[in-house]
Parts: C-alpha cells; structure tokens; sequence
C-alpha cells in the first residue's frame, strides 16, 4: 500500500465511521476528508466522541464499521505503517518518571524507528521546539505539570510524524507557554507540511491557529468547514456575513433584503433592530457601500452597519446548543 497521497489530497480520509462501546455508541457514520497540512479544531461538547475518533485515526481501535485512512493508509490493514506516520498525544499519557528529559526522547525516538544515526538531532529538534532544552538531564518525575505536558508533546512529534493528533494539549499550560505552542504547531504546519488534528474546549486558543473546525456532537459531524483567516469562522464562497442595527424596526425589511440578488441568508431578530445577512461579493468595501445607500435610499434607519465579527465560540454554540435555543429562522422573527 501505498505511504504516500497525490498532492493537495485528503491526507485523513474517513468514510461512515461507526464506533461502539459495550451498550453505547459513541461515533455513528461519522465522515470528513482533512487536507494535507491543515490544523482542525476537533471540538464538541463533553462525550461527544472525540477522543474515540482521534484512537481510531491513531489506529489504536480498529472501526467497528466504516473506513480511515491516514496518508494514504488503511488503519485496519496497516495499523503499525499508521503508528509510524502519526503522532497521538492522548488525554491522559503516560511518561517513564525515571528516565530524563533525554531519555525518554531518545526512548520515544527509537520506538517511532528513526535511524540512530539521526536520534541526536531529532530529540535536540522536539526538546527545543517545547522548550526543554535546558532540562535535557533533568527526570521526567521531577517535572511540573506544564512542563510533563510538554515532554509529552516533544515525544509525539520527535519522529517527524506527517499527521499529528493532540487530545487536549494545552491544558496545564501556563498563558506564555499556550502562545508557545500555538506557534509550534503553526510552524509544523507550515515549515514541514504536518497535519494536525487538535481537540480541546478551549475554543479561543483553537481560533488562533486552526484552518478548519469539525464539530461532532452525539457521536455524529454537524459541522465541517474552513474557517476564515480573518475572522476564525467558517468561510462561505465569497460573501460576507454581516450585522446591522437598526433605529427602529422596519417590518418588510427581510421581504425587502430578501428581493435583493447579492443578499442571502437574512436572519431578523425578535426585536426587529438587529439583522444579519450574507452579501456576495462583500469583502469589497463597495459592494457594502452600495448596500448601505440601498437601505438608506428605501428609509431603513440603520444605526449600525458592520462585519458580523462572530468567533468559534459562537460557531459553536449554534450547533451543540438544543435546537430551541440555536439559531434564529431566517427571514423570520425569533425568540
Ligand atoms: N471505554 C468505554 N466504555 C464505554 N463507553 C465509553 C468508553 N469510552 C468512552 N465511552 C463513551 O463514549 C462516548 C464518547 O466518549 P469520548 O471519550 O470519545 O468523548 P469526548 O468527546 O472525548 O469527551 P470529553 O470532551 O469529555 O473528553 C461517551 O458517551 C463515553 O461515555
């Protein structure tokens, strides 16, 4: 088989993934393709079935149903050309305490088969790149808890794996070493093309870095997009989204922006002063412009006009909140 995909394929490809625990099914035809070199955000709420999908990406739990495939490997038919190519940070890991900073490296290193030749380099590469560098010497069981979470970082990726998978990776790490680590994975990202999957519930650290978020909420994918380098959100073709206040309501306005041929996807408000909506072609200042002197030449008091500036979080809660409380019916007054 084959360790090597076509360029700009999906480096994970998975297809109907279905995962059972004993009475529980915890994932239920999940599917996605993830691209080379891209940073996902696998988020969703307490249970949802992250960290099962992330052991089947690592090829520790073969499917109960459907198919993975990493760099162009099967996980059922090939779990150790798998183990080889990934590196799988879990939620809880374990570390050897009596061996040092530089053992167990070089002990990591080994188990992922690099060439001896080359193990010096590569633990001095991993120890630097989380700053463990001054602490070569010293044992992992004297480590704090930042800095045991690092090591276990370093151990991850020291054989260069091409796909990356961190199960929380920043929880007990101090605010410098979160921004650390942010950096770290976007330079493995872009200097040497890794693949990272990183789940984690802290949504605004996640923004700061990832290319795309997948939801999974009971089991199941209810959202996976690109997100937008500028906003963190998922990007919609060329329109933008965006927010306008209104001085007073205007009761055919959604009739009225409906009819409208670049806008789309108009939400009011149950207040009917706040409006959001899609205007194609929006990134261009002009287009925006045009639409404001529209509403303005038709009477609609706007007070505010801007660039709907939601985060991941927001993204988020419109899709694992109960459905009474998400997202408002477009066009249509809402709660
Ligand atoms: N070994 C197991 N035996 C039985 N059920 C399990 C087992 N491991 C996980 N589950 C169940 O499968 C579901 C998915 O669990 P999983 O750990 O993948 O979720 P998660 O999204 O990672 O959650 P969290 O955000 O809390 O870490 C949960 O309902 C969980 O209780």
């Amino acid at each position: 088989m084959p360790l090597d995909v076509p360029p700009h394929a999906a480096l994970i490809q998975v297809d109907g993934l279905t995962q059972d625990y004993p009475g529980h099914r915890a994932l239920d035809g999940v599917g996605f393709a993830v691209p080379a070199g891209s940073i996902t955000a696998l988020v969703g709420p307490n249970g949802a079935g992250k960290t099962t999908l992330m052991r089947c990406l690592a090829a520790l739990d073969p499917p109960f149903a459907g198919r993975v495939r990493v760099a162009g490997l099967e996980v059922s038919e090939a779990p150790r050309a798998v183990h080889r190519v990934t590196g799988f940070l879990q939620d809880i890991f374990g570390l050897y305490d009596g061996l040092t900073v530089e053992q167990g490296l070089w002990h990591a290193a080994a188990a992922r088969a690099v060439p001896t030749r080359d193990i010096p380099e590569r633990i001095a590469w991993a120890a630097d790149a989380v700053g463990l560098a001054d602490r070569f010497k010293q044992k992992a069981g004297s480590l704090s808890r930042g800095l045991r979470q690092r090591l276990a970082i370093a151990q991850t990726m020291v054989h260069r794996p091409r796909v990356l998978l961190l199960d929380e990776p920043a929880s007990g790490l101090d605010p410098e070493s979160r921004a650390d680590l942010a950096a770290l994975f976007r330079r493995l990202s872009r200097d040497l093309g890794t693949t990272l999957v990183v789940s984690s519930h802290i949504l605004a650290e996640l923004e700061d870095y990832s290319t795309h978020m997948l939801i999974l909420r009971e089991g199941r994918v209810v959202r996976h997009a690109a997100l937008d380098a500028s906003t963190g959100t998922p990007s919609r073709t060329a329109a933008v989204r965006l927010v306008l206040r209104l001085a007073a309501p205007c009761p055919d306005l959604a009739t009225m922006l409906e009819g409208m041929s670049e806008v789309r996807d108009v939400d009011v408000w149950a207040d009917g002063e706040t409006v959001r909506l899609s205007l194609e072609d929006g990134h261009d200042p002009a287009r925006r412009a045009a639409l404001l002197r529209a509403l303005v030449a038709r009477d609609v008091a706007v007070c505010g006009f801007d660039l709907d500036r939601r985060n991941l979080q927001d993204v988020y809660l419109d899709h694992v909140r109960p459905a009474a409380t998400a997202r408002p019916t477009p066009g249509k007054g809402h709660p």
